[in-house]
């Protein structure tokens, strides 16, 4: 596997409101990795993975993306991002085709859509399993459906780094299936991915390796942890520290 960093991040430190939520993060994922970011709710995952991406100011440190700073960043087209789930996009009238090919815009800005940008969309359709679908408005999908579209979307601009916040999140079992093989496609095909998760889930067995975060700082980078998320209870659940030998739990289901 290539050493080449995609994603660097040195000392990262960023505040939201008067909290500091990441307080000096160091994360690198080089070319064809699979990471997991993983720990406890309210531990700044998704905070660093909006920082890489722009979203979210740092007061300190500094990101790369394909060796160049975040503030020189421009070829965004690179990169496709899932963010969290939210319901915002329920009641918007687009049909499932559209938004997946509003994913494609950053590589055809201007004019009409190519046909490779269209067979693009339909591959990225049919990875998701709603090529069926593709006409129906989002707001007549499920929660998991829906989930898929937003995937869609983002395979749509065949993206070298593939950034997800917990995808799996409210999705149920059939899409979860579904969109772990997606997934597995584009890791075999050399795409590397960061994924925030809260269980590693269906997902282990493609994670190369898992960082995980516990108020605002790494307490762990290496080997995914045993997967703990598919049998701890809700309860059992905090990162806490470990002696060398023990295996490390990580909450994932606060
Ligand atoms: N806009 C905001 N203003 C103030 N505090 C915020 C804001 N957004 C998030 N926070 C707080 O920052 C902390 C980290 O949030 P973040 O969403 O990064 O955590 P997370 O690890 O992704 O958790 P979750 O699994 O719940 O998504 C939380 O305590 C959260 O309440």
């Amino acid at each position: 596997m290539s050493t080449e960093p995609v994603i660097s991040v040195r000392g990262a430190r960023a505040t939201l409101g008067s909290r500091p939520v990441l307080r000096g993060i160091d994360l690198t994922v080089t070319r064809g990795e699979v990471v997991a970011l993983l720990g406890a709710n309210g531990s700044g995952k998704s905070t660093a993975v909006r920082s890489l991406i722009g979203q979210v100011p740092l007061d300190e440190g500094r990101v790369e993306l394909f060796g160049t700073e975040l503030r020189r960043f421009r070829q965004w087209r690179r990169i496709g991002y899932v963010p969290q789930r939210t319901t915002a996009a329920s009641g918007v009238p687009a049909t499932v085709r559209e938004v997946v090919a509003s994913g494609r815009l950053s590589r055809a800005p201007f004019g009409l859509p190519s046909r490779a940008d269209r067979a693009a969309v339909r591959r990225a359709v049919e990875l998701v399993g709603l090529a069926d679908r593709a006409k129906d408005p989002v707001g007549a999908l499920s929660g998991g459906q829906h989930q898929r579209v937003l995937i869609a979307r983002a395979l749509a601009s065949e993206p070298e780094l593939l950034i997800m916040d917990e995808p799996m999140a409210g999705v149920d079992l059939a899409s979860q299936e579904v969109l772990a093989g997606t997934l597995r496609e584009q890791v075999a095909a050399g795409t590397t991915v960061l994924l925030v998760l809260h269980e590693l889930g269906p997902l282990e067995p493609l994670i190369d390796r898992a960082v995980v975060l516990r108020d605002g700082c790494v307490v762990h980078d290496g080997p995914p942890p045993e997967a703990v998320g598919q049998h701890a209870l809700p309860g059992h659940d905090h990162v806490h520290p470990h002696a060398a030998d023990e295996p490390l739990r990580t909450g994932l289901l606060t």
